[in-house]
């Protein structure tokens, strides 16, 4: 000691260079913090010997070192957890560490960490490692579920097999539909003739007040016509001022008392601009499937304390339909009353029309049973007579004679034309850089069938129109009156070449399509090239000019899509492209087909719609046991027997009025799951279920769209579930089912089951049901959830969005071949008169085409236009445009001659094209679709490019559904 203290520096180096080692070993190694703090002591106290400074040094350097040295190993022992987990969750490492002590932040339990918790979906554990119980909670029995759902049952096995307790009667949900709010009175009441009175003063001053001085033709018949409560039809062209017909009766029914109107628009992404466009006395709200939840909420408030007068709606909003889900609209009697309801674009409702949306067939129904509307009022532009009278006879309308219908669809101030060119191409871009299109080509929209041909064009264009000078006037208010001074008026502006042309279809995002329209509508884009679902509500006034570079697929469509130009009175220009090689024709037949479902589909669809139900069954036996008191067992054979006897003898037809055992049942379909098995569009699907439900015979009530399955799980594992089976009556009824059809969840955590088919067995609301379920995630109290977090521990999930019906589950065979029946007689009537719409069409614009676009380029044959107007008026009087049935029926047979003819060379294609692709399944009408399309690649036999025209038009060919078949 005394050598030591003689070399201080030294031994004060030393010691730092001790600690310094020390602490790293220590980082290292993992060695005890005692060991270290130990020598630190020790040279502290024989530093502290040595010198004051020295000891300075001891007592202050030596805590802050010992304390980063406790940061050290802090530090370590994260790193060392980092790299087990790691270790374990690459299937190595973790064997040297202990997780027993280890608590899970999910469930709670011990011996695993929340990533692992299986309390997620917790694994079927086998009897022997089930964990151990102090209280045993089984299964509700059969007997408390039967109590449970409070059905007076000795034992719950037929119940949960069919619709029937043990006494056999049927039980049957009873349905309460919502109460109806109060019908309005109109504001004038007819003549005692019948008619409608004299527009009173009121209605001149409610005009004036909406910013108008006089009315158009039509607008005041129709408006006084709901003011005094008769529901009408107005047809009249694009931009004669249809909205004002339902904007009048709307604020001056507003006026008189507190009240709503519905307008029901199809025109999801112009809704907001709608509204923002309406007069600045009329208020408004718009609900559809782009707000958020927050917002449609706030606008049904405002709907519901009666701020608004009018709310917008898209028909799936009304309806509940596709995936939109279900209704926007709460209860009836939590509205406003309704004063009456508009449907825009009504040609919709017809079952005819060409633009099919399924929501808008159940529109009325649901209109008139839901929300006790008595007066609607359909607008539409494009109408056929045959159209029109149906669409009348949904809306109710008796005395169509009296309604403002102006078929004459075309308005004077289009110029129309019609040319068969070669080259398409060249055609278009000589077109516009001609006088009748150069001259207007600010505002000139192009239609095409593809959307990659909207792309390719909207690019040709940018390229051929580069540098094109367009003439455009400096100001709005330019008086135009002579060629000179128009010319001095105009300015050469060049434009950057990205605005000269831009495409849109429906494959754009939502943002893309915004922007395209709103530089169109600003003015800044000059040429869109699009799809039809471009235009549809568009209300720019000077669109100069339409081409269709296809041809639309019937006159409805033409007329919509020229309606776009000249809304404001001038002159507009339109042109049609005809195919000289008819491939046009040949696509837009496909689509016809492919919109279409054969009759197996049709079967397929009606055996899920209408499984087959028990209560016909449990009828004849509750019959027989009735009769039983008197008979002995010999005779109760005879009788069951006769009972089934009386079954197969039953009268086949629907119409017959035949007496009904099955109360209908609530039932679903998954959407997606029957697109998929029947290969049809969800839209396809919808119609038909519509059909189902707009029969005389109401085979089906069609509800909202729902999520059809349920699954349960429970974190704290099989004991927490027979917890809540015994609370949550609809669990136990879903784990009975499973039970009786042999599943056993004594040891399962998690539940999956059909809760719209629980809830019909039961009896219950689904809704109700629905409720139930989720309070289960909240319900701590009953389930031993976790403390203090309100949750109960247990996760309910809906998923598999569904087609939601009642139908009828005792059908006979002969009753179900006749739903068949009419639902392909439908169908097939459908793809005729669209077939029919087709070849018209063709026809007339044939009839007045020019062998080359050239011919019309610079100026427009008023005459060849006035013509095609005058076939359009004939097709929409409901007369043949060009009187020549004879020569249509000439040619549909010869068609069908060579069809035979092709019939077998098709059927060797057709076998062909199935062994070159064995590995997949086609139906018949995937067959007949792809063949077509493929038909250059698949089929090497020459003259099949003609044959295969007619593919799609062979009857037998829609009805292989298997290599067999052929
Ligand atoms: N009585 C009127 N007097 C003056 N302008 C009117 C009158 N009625 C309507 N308008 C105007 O006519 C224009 C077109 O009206 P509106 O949008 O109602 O036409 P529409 O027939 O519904 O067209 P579309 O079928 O294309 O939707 C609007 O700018 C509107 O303000």
């Amino acid at each position: 000691m005394g050598l030591l203290a003689q070399f201080p520096p030294c031994l004060a180096l030393y010691g730092a260079v001790a600690r310094l080692m020390f602490s790293l070993s220590g980082f290292v190694w993992g060695c005890g913090l005692v060991d270290v703090l130990l020598v630190w002591l020790c040279m502290g106290l024989w530093l502290g010997c040595c010198s004051p400074c020295l000891a300075w040094f001891g007592t202050v350097a030596g805590p802050a070192s010992s304390l980063s040295l406790y940061l050290y190993l802090l530090l370590f022992q994260m790193w060392k957890q980092k790299w087990q987990k790691k270790g374990e969750q690459f299937g190595g490492g973790g064997k040297h560490f202990n997780r027993s002590e280890d608590t899970c932040f999910h469930c709670g339990r011990k011996g695993h960490w929340a990533s692992q918790c299986p309390g997620k979906v917790l694994p079927v554990t086998k009897p022997e490692e089930a964990e151990p119980m102090e209280e045993e909670i089984m299964l509700p029995s059969l007997e408390d579920v039967a109590r449970m759902t409070n059905t007076p049952m000795g034992t719950i096995t037929e119940i949960c097999e069919g619709h029937h307790n043990a006494n056999h009667e049927v039980i049957r949900p009873v349905y309460e539909p919502a109460p109806l709010p109060p019908t309005m009175t109109p504001l004038y009441e007819l003549e005692p003739s019948g008619t409608v009175q004299d527009t009173p003063p009121e209605v001149y001053a409610a005009l004036a007040e909406l910013g108008y001085h006089r009315f158009r033709p039509g607008q005041e018949e129709a408006i006084m016509r709901i003011l005094s409560g008769l529901s009408s039809l107005v047809i009249l062209s694009t931009g004669m001022g249809k909205s004002l017909c339902y904007q009048l009766p709307a604020f001056m029914y507003a006026k008189r008392s507190p009240c709503i109107t519905l307008v029901i628009s199809p025109l999801v992404s112009l809704m907001d601009d709608q509204v923002s466009g309406l007069p600045s006395k009329l208020k408004a709200v718009c609900i559809h499937s782009n707000m958020t939840r927050n917002q449609r909420e706030a606008a049904m408030e405002k709907v519901k304390q009666g701020k608004v007068h009018v709310l917008l709606l898209s028909p799936e909003a009304l309806v509940g339909g596709g995936l939109s889900g279900s209704s926007c609209l709460p209860p009836a009697d939590q509205l406003p009353p309704v004063a009456f309801a508009c449907i825009d674009e009504v040609h919709c409702v017809s079952e005819w029309s060409h633009n099919f949306r399924p929501c808008y067939l159940r529109l009325c129904k649901v209109l008139r049973e839901r929300l006790g509307v008595r007066c609607l009022l359909g607008l539409t532009a494009t109408a056929t007579l045959g159209t029109a009278q149906d669409v009348a006879r949904h809306l109710e309308v008796s005395d169509i004679d009296k309604t403002p219908l102006r078929l004459a669809a075309v308005p004077p101030n289009l110029h129309l034309s019609v040319s068969m060119d070669q080259d398409r191409d060249q055609a278009l871009v000589t077109l516009l850089k001609g006088e009748r299109f150069g001259c207007c080509l600010d505002s000139v929209i192009i239609y095409c069938t593809r959307r990659e041909e909207t792309q390719r064009l909207a690019a040709l264009l940018r390229t051929c129109l580069q540098g094109v000078m367009v003439n455009r006037p400096a100001e709005e208010n330019v008086s135009v009156e002579s060629d000179k001074k128009k010319a001095q008026a105009r300015k050469k502006i060049r434009r950057p070449l990205k605005w000269m042309a831009d495409s849109y279809h429906a494959g754009l995002s939502a943002a893309e399509r915004r922007r395209v329209q709103n530089n169109f509508m600003s003015g800044q884009l000059r040429i869109v090239v699009a799809t039809v679902a471009f235009g549809m509500g568009l209300d720019k006034s000077d669109v100069r000019g339409i081409i269709h570079y296809n041809m639309p697929k019937n006159f409805e469509s033409y007329v919509q899509e020229i309606g776009r130009a000249g809304r404001d009175g001038k002159d507009a220009h339109c042109h049609l492209f005809l195919d000289p090689n008819s491939q046009d024709l040949d696509e837009l037949r496909r689509h016809v087909y492919a919109d279409s479902v054969d009759y197996i589909t049709v079967k397929k669809l009606v055996q899920r719609v209408f499984p087959t139900c028990k209560c016909r069954d449990i009828q004849n036996k509750r019959e027989a046991l009735r009769r039983g008191c008197e008979l002995d067992d010999d005779e109760m054979l005879d009788f069951l027997a006769q009972c089934d006897g009386e079954e197969e003898a039953r009268p086949p037809s629907m119409d017959k009025a035949v007496e009904r055992t099955c109360h209908r049942h609530e039932r679903v379909l998954p959407i997606e799951e029957t697109v998929q098995a029947l290969d049809v569009r969800e839209e396809g699907i919808e119609t038909l279920l519509c059909y189902l439900e707009l029969h005389s015979s109401h085979w089906l009530e069609l509800l909202h769209p729902t999520l059809s399955v349920c699954r349960v799980t429970c974190y704290s594992g099989p004991r927490q579930l027979r917890g809540i089976a015994h609370s949550c009556p609809p669990v136990a009824v879903a784990l009975a089912r499973e039970r009786l059809s042999g599943v056993d969840h004594t040891h399962t955590s998690s539940v999956e089951f059909n809760v719209v088919e629980v809830a019909d067995f039961m009896g219950w609301e689904v809704v109700l049901v629905k409720r139930g379920l989720r309070n289960l995630q909240w319900n701590s109290s009953s389930s031993g959830g976790f403390r203090g977090t309100g949750r109960s521990g247990v996760l309910v999930e809906f998923s598999a969005l569904s087609f939601h019906f009642r139908s009828y589950g005792d059908l006979t065979d002969e009753e179900l071949e006749d739903v068949c029946d009419f639902l392909h007689h439908k169908v097939s009537s459908r793809e005729a008169t669209a077939l029919r719409q087709l070849k018209s069409c063709y026809r007339v614009f044939q009839s007045v085409t020019y062998r080359s676009s050239a011919a019309c380029a610079e100026q427009v044959n008023l005459e060849r236009s006035a013509q095609l107007k005058a076939h359009i008026l004939e097709y929409f009087e409901g007369r043949n445009p060009l009187n020549d049935e004879g020569r249509e029926n000439a040619e549909e047979e010869l068609s069908k001659e060579k069809a035979e003819d092709w019939l077998a060379q098709l059927s060797c294609d057709v076998r062909l094209f199935l062994s070159i692709h064995q590995d997949e399944r086609f139906s018949g009408r995937n067959l007949a679709r792809d063949f077509s399309w493929d038909r250059k690649s698949m089929l090497p036999s020459t003259g099949l490019w003609a044959g295969s025209a007619l593919l799609a038009e062979i009857p037998p060919l829609g009805l292989y559904q298997s290599h067999a078949d052929l």
